[in-house]
């Protein structure tokens, strides 16, 4: 049985909110969650900022939250639909991929930072549509050939697999250029976004800071690839503890002697960093054959046969693919365009947004969004959400009262 609208309040205009007043500054969109009343946006040249404040029912007084994620940039008019411990957020005349906001409220990551700083925390994360494939995350010791079955896998299959640039104290080897192989950064700035929470894992690795940020394996996922990372096992480790699925593979040398004999051919390290990297080699190997951390250990003795197995893994665990074809590209996911003029209902977990375009001939379309299934969310993206186009006149389906 479908609950009845859910309260909407479309562009709401300055003042009175339910017969409160407002702290100050006009506000457009307004959503209840629980006991409290989020106001989410204020004027702003004409477009809407998107401010948060929210009226504590119990404490009776309005509250400046602090708000984490990325905030979404000004738009012309917002949407609110309360669900859960979220508010979903439609932003008017904004671009496609611009247009479907998450404001969680109550969700674990808030609940987490919540706890973390002793202030009332919202978090910003931006909706998707569809889902992100499984990443792969690869671990292993400096110099047991990491990055070469990594660059052959992103060679033979470029639209499949995108890589997780990481950010890196470390300075630059002689080809490695900044933003492709790694975000070459200075410790102290490192620091301050690991701080604001922008690294979804980091460790200090061979004496120097290495980390995986939320954005990097985001964008994988945006263009519609499988994310696959190259980090040490604390990192490893650190992905297993999060909300992250993955498969986790370690790759081993078949020797210690073959392991510095790589190291030292591939001549990108001196000899303090060469010595210093087989010290902690070892306990990498033991720690990856015997914390159950990964899924797969792969021996990379002969090159042409350990890719081929890491292949095969990849196929079977991840593909489900018997022979190993080239799957076609994965599709870019898709996008909403809602008009600027539309109005929007809940029922269950379908959002219903009726569309209104105004023309010689006017016409309405039915988009139903679904957000029952929604992943991840802040500080990343939250994806998983569904969406289907319905036009009203053609189908004959003109009212979400037929919806069950
Ligand atoms: N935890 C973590 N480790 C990383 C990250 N990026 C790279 N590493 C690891 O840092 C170690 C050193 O990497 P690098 O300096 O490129 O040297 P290489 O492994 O010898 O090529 C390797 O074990 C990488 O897997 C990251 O974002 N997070
Ligand atoms: N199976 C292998 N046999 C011989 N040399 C290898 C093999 N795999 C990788 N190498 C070489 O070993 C060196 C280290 O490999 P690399 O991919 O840079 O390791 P990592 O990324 O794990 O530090 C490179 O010069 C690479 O060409």
């Amino acid at each position: 049985m479908g609950e009845a609208p859910a309260l909407l309040v479309d562009d709401l205009q300055d003042g009175a909110l339910n017969g409160l007043e407002l702290e100050n500054g006009p506000c457009k969109t307004t959503a209840t969650v629980g006991d409290k009343t989020y106001v989410i946006g204020g004027a702003d040249d004409g477009t809407l900022s998107v401010q948060v404040q929210n009226f504590d029912r119990n404490l009776g007084e309005w509250v400046r939250p602090t708000v984490q994620g990325t905030k979404p940039v000004a738009c012309k008019g917002l949407s609110a639909v309360p669900l859960e411990d979220r508010i979903l957020i439609l932003k008017k005349g904004s671009k496609s991929d611009d247009q479907i906001w998450f404001l969680e409220v109550d969700t674990q990551y808030v609940r987490q930072q919540q706890k973390l700083l002793g202030t009332e925390v919202v978090a910003w994360s931006k909706g998707v549509i569809g889902n992100a494939e499984k990443p792969v995350v690869i671990s292993g010791p400096s110099g047991v050939g990491k990055g070469t079955l990594i660059s052959m896998l992103m060679k033979e299959f470029p639209s499949m697999f995108g890589f997780s640039v990481s950010h890196t104290t470390r300075a630059p080897r002689g080809m490695e250029k900044d933003g492709v192989h790694y975000h070459f950064t200075e410790k102290s700035i490192m620091e301050k976004e690991i701080k604001e929470g922008k690294f979804l894992e980091f460790a200090s690795v061979h004496g120097n800071l290495y980390g995986t940020s939320v954005e990097a394996v985001e964008l994988v996922a945006d263009a519609g690839k499988r994310c696959i990372l190259d980090i040490d096992v604390q990192g490893a480790r650190s992905v297993r503890a999060s909300s992250l699925e993955a498969i986790f593979i370690f790759i081993c040398p078949p020797s210690m002697e073959e392991l510095e004999k790589r190291l030292r051919d591939r001549g990108t390290e001196t000899e303090e960093q060469i010595l210093k990297r087989l010290r902690n080699a070892q306990a990498e190997i033991e720690q990856g054959k015997s914390s159950r951390i990964f899924d797969f250990i792969l021996y990379n003795d002969k090159l042409e046969d350990c890719y081929e197995r890491l292949k095969s893994i990849i196929v079977q665990k991840l593909l489900g693919l018997d022979g190993f074809v080239t799957a076609p590209p994965k599709s870019v996911p898709r996008e909403i365009d809602l008009p600027m003029d539309y109005s929007v209902s809940k029922i269950d977990s379908k959002i219903i947004i009726n569309c209104i375009s105004s023309g010689e001939k006017e016409s309405k379309n039915l988009i139903m969004l679904d957000v029952s299934s929604l992943k991840g969310g802040a500080p990343g993206r939250t994806r998983g959400l569904n969406f289907q186009a319905i036009d009203s006149f053609s189908t004959g389906f003109n009212g979400i009262d037929q919806l069950s």
